[in-house]
């Protein structure tokens, strides 16, 4: 630019002045263009590429003002126009800078100093000229990035907008409106932060966010947090709703099966390695299922490949119904961890049971899916039946790694086919019987209770000092319809584990006190003492439960007595103290039962509103035989007495025994010696019999008492 040669058009009449003027420019190295009027300078500005135009004010007919005011419409605000004027006053300068003269230099003229003025008016100039093309470069940029910038101070406030997206139009920003104007709070809030971030590091921060820019319509936003200095912030917004939902159909592609919309192979190694990860930490089993649709393949030959596509539509859509909204997925979401269906391929499916519970659960589910599974399918008018066969694997017990949870699943589904398809195996064959016998002792618990096929016995407890029956322990049995009589160990645990040792619990009270309270109308008042399970006593209604029942049935609260083990008490520490202390101050006694299997805090016991300890039965076996067994039965004896609780012994067989322990300080008895559960018609006749246990016979054993 400095290089060009720059032409000035001069236009004078007065000849004299038009020739020094000339001689003074081109000696500070302008080439000058020369006009003796008006007319002939808009001549010469058509004719040459001029840079500046210098006009004397007064010339015969178009003066200079004319002149400019043509030549400013002509070539537009930038060209520089100087009037050379001999009329100084304020109205003709005025005049001047109104019709768009650039400056003005009056006469006379200094000509040893002109050419220097007309060089800073150059250099004024090129760098006017300079910026506007900077500016406009920069418009340029700008308006080719797809950002909304604009500049915010440290409170929001916009300060200015350097450019506006179109699809931006949601910021409303303008300048002087405020980001609390146009965004919600969270958002402004994310900018606030990234803002003291930015300012903090002093680098750029980024972050993403979604806004809701029209009726149902959400869009994502990345914006980046430039700091310009202390006070102001350029801040570039950029739409990026393509970007995201193009992600999200990459993601769908790569981590979904196009055809069921399940997650597919890679998605469900991944979830399995996260789930082992997660199971890892919280020691928790996971179950891995295996599925593959039975005889899928006569379906493709013999029907085609769409009949086969819709199948496999309609199993994914079983299989999400038979996942959702069951007890115990319920159970497992609780612990934000759901079932994760997949298909690897084909006709092969995969559930994940992450958290099991339960063994029997991932049975459970299995038999579910083989349920729904076997509906028909209805295709071309024709109902189709297909069948699936399951192979379970569990972590830990079968595999640490995904790959062999997964073989030992599909080793697991082939072993299932073996055994005639549509059945489910464990990967370990004793897990498959022992989760089939648990599931199966569950339906038929739940049957039990329907059917009323329980019912109590009641075994005696004989009073030493009165030498009578005063008490009975009620314990429950069941008359299985095919097995026969099963006892509470063999089904109380899994009514624990079920929860079903709720309804049962309530069950067995209700009758103990209905039957005690029917004994009590025929003359015979017994104390009754029911076992509560540790499930029970921490049920959050139980003391509702146990009200109601002595309130419905008429029993007297303090002739019943709860058993409770020390395993129900050394839990929930607070709640059981509270708990114990409302059944005290309705009287109801309390006896902790099967004393020295547990872990008894003796300080703990302190504390604890209970009447009685029953000292377990393998201590009372073990009485005259072993020195251990009797040196823990004496010690029990002298800590109830000083803590002060009443003992029962329960597991007496033999009269020795009864003494041994009388001879101890026992209270009460109990055990096959004064009469084995019997129903409750039978109890009439047991406390009518006299008993008396006398002294300690046993000579040898005598002297290890004292
Ligand atoms: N939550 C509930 N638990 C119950 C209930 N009914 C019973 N049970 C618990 O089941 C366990 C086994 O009970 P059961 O098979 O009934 O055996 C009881 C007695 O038959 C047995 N016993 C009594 N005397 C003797 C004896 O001299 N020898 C001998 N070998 N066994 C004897 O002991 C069991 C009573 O035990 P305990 O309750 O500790 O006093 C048992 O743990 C029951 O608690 C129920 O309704 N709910």
């Amino acid at each position: 630019m400095t290089s060009k040669i720059f032409n000035v058009l001069l236009a004078d009449d007065d000849i004299t002045a038009r020739y020094l003027m000339q001689a003074a420019l081109e000696q500070a190295g302008f080439r000058v263009i020369l006009a003796c009027d008006g007319e002939e300078a808009m001549h010469q500005f058509a004719a040459f590429p001029i840079d500046m135009v210098m006009l004397d004010v007064e010339m015969p007919g178009m003066d200079g003002y004319q002149t400019c005011l043509q030549l400013r419409q002509l070539a537009g605000d930038e060209l520089p126009i100087i009037m050379v004027t001999g009329m100084d006053d304020v109205q003709s300068i005025n005049h001047a800078f109104e019709i768009g003269a650039t400056d003005f230099i009056s006469k006379p003229i200094n000509w040893n100093l002109i050419g220097y003025h007309i060089l800073y008016m150059k250099r004024a100039y090129l760098n006017l000229l300079a910026l506007k093309t900077a500016n406009a470069r920069s418009k340029a940029i700008l308006s080719a990035l797809p950002d909304t910038m604009f500049i915010l101070d440290n409170q929001g406030n916009i300060c200015d907008v350097l450019s506006h997206c179109s699809h931006a139009c949601w910021l409303g920003t303008s300048a002087g409106s405020s980001l609390q104007q146009t965004m919600p709070a969270n958002i402004v809030q994310l900018y606030l932060e990234a803002i003291d971030t930015a300012r903090k590091l002093c680098q750029a921060e980024l972050f993403e966010y979604q806004l809701k820019v029209a009726q149902d319509v959400t869009n994502y936003f990345e914006c980046r947090i430039v700091t310009i200095d202390n006070s102001e912030t350029l801040c570039l917004v950029r739409d990026i709703t393509e970007r995201k939902d193009a992600e999200r159909r990459i993601t769908q592609l790569a981590y979904f099966d196009s055809l069921t919309g399940l997650p597919n192979r890679q998605s469900f190694q991944e979830r399995l390695k996260q789930e082992i990860e997660r199971a890892k930490h919280t020691q928790s089993r996971l179950a891995v299922l295996f599925l593959d649709l039975d005889g899928f393949k006569s379906i493709n030959d013999a029907l085609g490949h769409n009949a086969g596509d819709l199948i496999l539509e309609w199993t994914a859509d079983r299989l999400r119904d038979s996942t959702r909204f069951s007890d115990f997925v319920s159970r497992n979401s609780a612990n934000e961890s759901s079932i994760e269906l997949s298909r690897l391929g084909g006709d092969e499916f995969t559930a994940i049971i992450p958290n099991l519970a339960r063994v029997e659960d991932a049975l459970l589910l299995a038999q579910r899916i083989h349920t729904t599974m076997r509906r028909p399918f209805h295709l071309d008018k024709r109902d189709v039946v297909l069948t699936t066969s399951i192979g379970i694997a569990l972590y830990p017990d079968d595999g640490e790694s995904s790959e062999d949870l997964l073989k030992h699943a599909d080793t697991a589904m082939y072993h299932a086919k073996n055994e005639g398809r549509d059945n489910c195996q464990f990967y370990s064959a004793s897990l498959t019987r022992q989760a089939e016998k648990r599931l199966n002792l569950e339906n038929d618990l739940r049957n039990a209770l329907c059917n009323q096929e329980f019912h109590l016995l009641y075994q005696p407890q004989f009073d030493i000092a009165s030498e009578r029956i005063c008490s009975v322990e009620a314990l429950v049995r069941w008359l299985h319809p095919q097995q026969g009589l099963i006892l509470p160990l063999d089904f109380i645990p899994g009514a624990e584990e079920t929860g079903l040792i709720i309804p049962l619990g309530e069950w067995i009270l209700r009758t103990a006190c209905t039957e005690a309270v029917q004994w009590m109308q025929a003359g015979l008042t017994l104390q009754v003492a029911v076992n509560l399970s540790p499930v029970q006593f921490n049920n959050p209604n139980l003391l509702r439960t146990v009200f109601d029942i002595l309130a419905q049935t008429g029993f007297p609260p303090d002739k019943l007595i709860l058993e409770i083990t020390e395993s129900a008490l050394m839990d929930h520490t607070n709640n059981t103290v509270t708990t114990l202390n409302t059944l005290r101050k309705h009287n109801i006694q309390i006896t902790l039962d099967d004393f020295g299997t547990g872990y008894s805090s003796m300080s703990y016991l302190k504390r604890l509103p209970i009447n009685n300890i029953k000292v377990d039965q393998s201590f009372v076996h073990g009485l005259l035989d072993d020195k251990d067994s009797l040196a823990i039965v004496r010690a029990i004896i002298s800590l109830s007495r000083n803590l002060g609780f009443n003992l029962t012994a329960e597991g007496v067989e033999t009269l020795e025994q009864a003494q041994a322990l009388k001879h101890f300080g026992c209270k009460a008895l109990q055990g096959y010696y004064f009469g084995k559960p019997v129903r409750m018609e039978e109890m009439f006749a047991l406390t009518e019999k006299q008993w008396s246990i006398g002294k300690c016979q046993a000579p040898g054993v005598h002297s290890e008492y004292n």
